[in-house]
This record gives structure tokens, C-alpha cells and sequence, in this order.
């Protein structure tokens, strides 16, 4: 099955596009392994713009990305002959792109998503998107899911961009896989680390947004940093249950995609999902939260998605339930701490998974 990975395709010119583009092209020239590196974005303006300058100004102004980056807007020129396609577009969005792209993925190319979000309506993770349109009567089932990976960690792209070191986990369904993918990014400031707990690296991303942005409403409240931590230390908890509950490894959840991102997001000014909480509190609406940031906040669409999965599952989650009710109108950003603290009393650790 193994074949030897010749050209690497990034879908979507955004933040996390253009800085994984940026470090796959860096590590292949750090190992001079020829592997050749294409970012694709659906804006052509844009795109021309990164070619005339050899920039993306829109997401990183004035940082030089690798000469042997290339840029395109063509969609199948970008996806021909690619042996691993990088999905970096919103968890919304990734479905709709990928029914336009998948004439154009090769066979054997194996997936990997960036995304940190549920599908809305259909409750489903970024694996399972990809799974369900990929699949069609040529492939079975498992020969697709053995293509799909994910990668999760905590990863704020500016910082990525700057070559300030960091690890992340990439999960596939082997570690054969896994591994693949994590040699075309392991460069001398990201360590990938390999595992086979899709589940659990997936749910700790998607659900610490949603922790970031209650953390964001803290901070918007000028609360300190003990509520912080209790937000982190009991948001961690209900992360845990519900990544559990549907299969995943508790380690995963204590490792770079569970609390590392947590903390990664929580803490710095950085995140959007932190931002948006934080212009809650500052009295920002929620259907406003869009237009007054221009990049994704995936927390404000997955968070009642999260907040599903997790009844259909029998899993009590009151960060992400609290989370939900402010974003709907339900509950006032002050009368968030008040329904947090009033539930009635428990236990730590027999609440904990
Ligand atoms: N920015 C970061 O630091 C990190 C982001 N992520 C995740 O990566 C995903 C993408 O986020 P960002 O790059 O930060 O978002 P972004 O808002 O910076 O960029 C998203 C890009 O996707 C494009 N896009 C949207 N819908 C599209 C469609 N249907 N077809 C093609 N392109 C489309 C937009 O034009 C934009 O260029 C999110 O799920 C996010 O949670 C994960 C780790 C780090
Ligand atoms: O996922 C991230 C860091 O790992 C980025 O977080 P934000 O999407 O909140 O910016």
C-alpha cells in the first residue's frame, strides 16, 4: 500500500493552511526529500497575490514563505498526482469543498484533518465527513478509513509561522499511516508525535474551543486566574467523559491534543475561540461574533453540537451546556459563573470520567 510520498496538497489558504504549507515545505527541504509542496486557495485574487509576492498578507503580513511553495487556485492541478491531501478549510465547509474535490483525489492519497469542529446536523467528526463522501461502490469502507488521519495539538498557527517550537499528535487508523504523515511535517521546529486514537485526538480539539471561549468570557469579566483554571481543570473533565464515552483512550486526553491544546487556547490572546468568549463579556452579539472577527471561531457552531453528542450519549457536560445557553440567548454572559457554581454537589474524581 505504501507509496512514496512525491507531493503533498494543502486545501485552504487561511491560518492553519498557509502556516502547515509553510512547515511541510520547510521540512522538506530540511531532509532534501524532494517531496514538493502546493497550497491551494478558492480566492484567486488572493492566490495571485501570494504568488506575485511569495507572502500571504491577509493571514501573515510580512512573513517570506519557502521559495518552493507553490500556490494555486486550481483545485485539480492541485490535487493531481498529490499523495496526501491536507484539509484545512472549517469544519463547515469541509464537506461541501470536499464533494467538489474528491474527482480530482487520487486512490491512494490518505486524508488529513485539520479541522477542530462537529458537523452541524449531522453530529459528525472531521474523520467521518471525509469517510462518508469518500466512500462510494469502488472503495469499502475500511480501505477509505485506512487513508483518514487527523492531526491536533496545540498548535496556534502565528506562533507555527514564527518557528517557535512545538509538538502535536497525528493519529491514523495505523501506525504506518500515521507515521507517513508525521515525516512530511517534522521539521526542526514541529514534533509530531504518532498514535492510532482518532477519537480522542479529534474530541480533545473540537471541545477545547468550546472551553476556551467560557475561559474568554473570564477573562472578558476580568475574572482572574483561579477561574481560569477551575474552567480548564473541570472543562478537561468533561472533555474526557464524552471522548470516553465514545471510544477514545484516556491518555489521549492527557496528552498534546487534550490538555496541551487546552492550555495552548485557554491561555493565549492568540485563539479566536478564547477572542470570541471575550467579546461576549465585552457585549459583543453572538450572530455579530463574524463580522467582528474575520477569521474562524469553530467553538460558536460545534458548541451545540457538542452539547448534543454529548445527551445522546448520557454524558453530562455543564461547561459546554452553560457555553450553549449563552450563545443562545438563554443566558446572560454574567449569570454564567452563578449557573456554573449552583449545581448541586459532587464529587471530583468520581465526576471526572
Ligand atoms: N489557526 C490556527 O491556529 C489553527 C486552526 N485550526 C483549525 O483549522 C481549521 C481552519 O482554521 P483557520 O485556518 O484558522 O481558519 P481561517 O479562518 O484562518 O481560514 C479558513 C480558510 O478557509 C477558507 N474557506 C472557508 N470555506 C471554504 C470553502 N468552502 N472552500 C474553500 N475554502 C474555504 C477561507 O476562505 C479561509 O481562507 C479550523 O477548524 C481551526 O479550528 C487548528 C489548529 C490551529
Ligand atoms: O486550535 C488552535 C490551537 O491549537 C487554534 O485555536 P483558535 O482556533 O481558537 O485560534
Amino acid at each position: 500500500m505504501a507509496h512514496s510520498v512525491e507531493k503533498v496538497a494543502v486545501l485552504g489558504a487561511g491560518s492553519w493552511g498557509t502556516a502547515f504549507a509553510k512547515m511541510v515545505a520547510d521540512t522538506a527541504k530540511e531532509s532534501a526529500s524532494g517531496v514538493s509542496t502546493v497550497l491551494w486557495g478558492r480566492n484567486e485574487q488572493r492566490i495571485a497575490d501570494c504568488v506575485a509576492t511569495g507572502r500571504n498578507e491577509a493571514y501573515f503580513p510580512g512573513v517570506a514563505l519557502p521559495e518552493s511553495l507553490k500556490f494555486t487556485a486550481d483545485l485539480k492541478e492541485a490535487l493531481t498526482g498529490a499523495d496526501i491531501v491536507v484539509l484545512a478549510v472549517p469544519a463547515q465547509s469541509l464537506r461541501t469543498q470536499l464533494e467538489v474535490a474528491k474527482q480530482w483525489i487520487e486512490p491512494h492519497a490518505v486524508m488529513v484533518s485539520l479541522a477542530k469542529g462537529l458537523e452541524q446536523g449531522s453530529g459528525l467528526r472531521m474523520s467521518e465527513v471525509i469517510a462518508e463522501v469518500l466512500q462510494d461502490g469502488a472503495a469499502s469502507a475500511s480501505a477509505v478509513e485506512q487513508r483518514i488521519c487527523v492531526l491536533s495539538g496545540p498548535n496556534l498557527a502565528k506562533e507555527i509561522v514564527a518557528e517557535q517550537p512545538t509538538a502535536s499528535v497525528v493519529a491514523a487508523s495505523t501506525e504506518e499511516v500515521a507515521r507517513r504523515v508525521a515525516e512530511i511535517c517534522a521539521c526542526s521546529y514541529f514534533r509530531p508525535y504518532t498514535g492510532t486514537d482518532i477519537i480522542g485526538v479529534e474530541i480533545g480539539g473540537l471541545v477545547k474551543n468550546v472551553i476556551a471561549l467560557c475561559v474568554g468570557i473570564c477573562e472578558g469579566k476580568n475574572y482572574g486566574d483561579n477561574s481560569k483554571a477551575s474552567v480548564m481543570t473541570r472543562g478537561l473533565a468533561e472533555t474526557t467523559r464524552l471522548a470516553l464515552a465514545l471510544g477514545a483512550e484516556p491518555a489521549t486526553l492527557s496528552g498534546l491534543a487534550g490538555m496541551g491544546d487546552l492550555i495552548a487556547t485557554c491561555s493565549s490572546p492568540l485563539s479566536r475561540n478564547h477572542t470570541a468568549g471575550r467579546l461576549l463579556a465585552e457585549g459583543v452579539q453572538p450572530a455579530d461574533l463574524p463580522k467582528v472577527m474575520s477569521q474562524t471561531a469553530e467553538s460558536v457552531k460545534t458548541a451545540p453540537v457538542v452539547a448534543e453528542l454529548a445527551r445522546k450519549h448520557g454524558v453530562e457536560m455543564p461547561i459546554t451546556e452553560a457555553v450553549v445557553a449563552v450563545l443562545s440567548h438563554r443566558v446572560k454572559v454574567e449569570d454564567l459563573a452563578p449557573k456554573l457554581l449552583g449545581r448541586s454537589l459532587k464529587n471530583e474524581n468520581a465526576s471526572r470520567a
